[in-house]
């Protein structure tokens, strides 16, 4: 019996690429997940360890960025421009396929306009509701998880301070997404369920906008704040934001600039801003708590 080599592929799985066109104040953006694999004669990589023919997976990620430094088009115009590339590449590589997850952002409407630089990850969030009867009282706890954001300007972030293990630069200017986890509690078990809700979530979007962000704290806090301040039934939200990094790639080893274009979204580890934001007259309920997953 001989044991030999089959069928094999290798490539890099899920680069995160997210390409902004800022050449208008409308800015729009495009948000991929780019997965390629090669199929050729790589017997040698495979038998022996020779890796002369192995294009690097860290050259097909460099590949994807740099390649979307011109723009993406379409999901099928950039995998067919890859596919092409890697395949035609070296003579040993027979083939490539190049598979693209295109993620869709609506506009956030802010009174029933469209923003120009905010927007909301279409495919919707899961709505919640947990009820708790104690002691002869109802408490309501609505809410809603990964109603997933992204601003592509409006958002700072600088003068915190500088430990000795502090590389972070300070920013006047990046990409602000969480997927926002809300809980909020209802005094009064008699409303308009649906009607608050839309409007509950409305205002938690137009706030996050709206607000010309310093910190995802600050964008926190002024989601909860609007909140309150629209619909008195409220009595506290709750929310959980982790910041979703998107980190400018650097494209100068393939002598491309890069003006704010093209982005990494990274998707760990990632800051998780949690807080409650709640009127300071009407009492506390922990038990409509007790049992919520995480910190909400
Ligand atoms: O809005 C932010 N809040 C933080 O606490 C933080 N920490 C960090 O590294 N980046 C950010 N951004």
């Amino acid at each position: 019996m001989a044991i030999v080599l089959g069928p094999n592929q290798y490539g890099k799985a899920e680069v995160r690429v997210v390409a902004v066109d800022r050449s208008t104040p409308r800015h729009t953006l495009v948000d991929l997940n780019v997965s390629s694999a090669l199929r050729g004669d790589f017997s040698a990589a495979h038998l022996t360890g020779d890796n002369a023919h192995v294009l690097t997976t860290d050259a097909q990620k460099n590949t994807v960025f740099a390649f979307a430094r011109d723009g993406v088009a379409s999901p099928e115009a950039f995998a067919l421009r890859l596919a092409t590339h890697f395949a035609g590449s070296y003579p040993w590589i027979s083939g490539a396929r190049v598979a693209v997850e295109s993620y869709g952002w609506d506009r956030i409407a802010v009174g029933g306009a469209p923003h120009d630089h905010a927007f909301r990850r279409a495919g919707g969030e899961v709505r919640t509701a947990v009820v708790t009867a104690d002691d002869g009282e109802l408490h309501v706890v609505a809410g809603l998880a990964d109603l997933v954001v992204l601003k592509t300007t409006g958002s700072e972030f600088w003068g915190f301070p500088r430990d000795a293990y502090t590389t972070l630069a300070e920013t006047r200017d990046r990409i602000l997404a969480t997927a926002v986890t809300a809980r909020w509690r209802y005094v009064g078990t008699d409303l308009d369920w649906h009607g608050t809700y839309d409007t509950v979530r409305t205002t938690l979007l137009e706030a996050f906008a709206s607000t010309h962000s310093l910190a995802l704290q600050q964008t926190l806090h002024a989601m909860g704040a609007a909140v309150l301040e629209t619909v008195p039934e409220v009595a506290e939200v709750r929310l959980s934001m982790p910041n979703k990094h998107h980190f400018l790639q650097d494209l100068s080893a393939f002598g491309l600039d890069n003006p704010d274009v093209v982005y990494h979204a990274d998707d760990r580890p990632y800051g998780l801003i949690e807080g409650t934001v709640l009127r300071d007259d009407v009492p506390s309920a922990e038990v409509a708590w007790q049992g919520t997953p995480g910190f909400v």
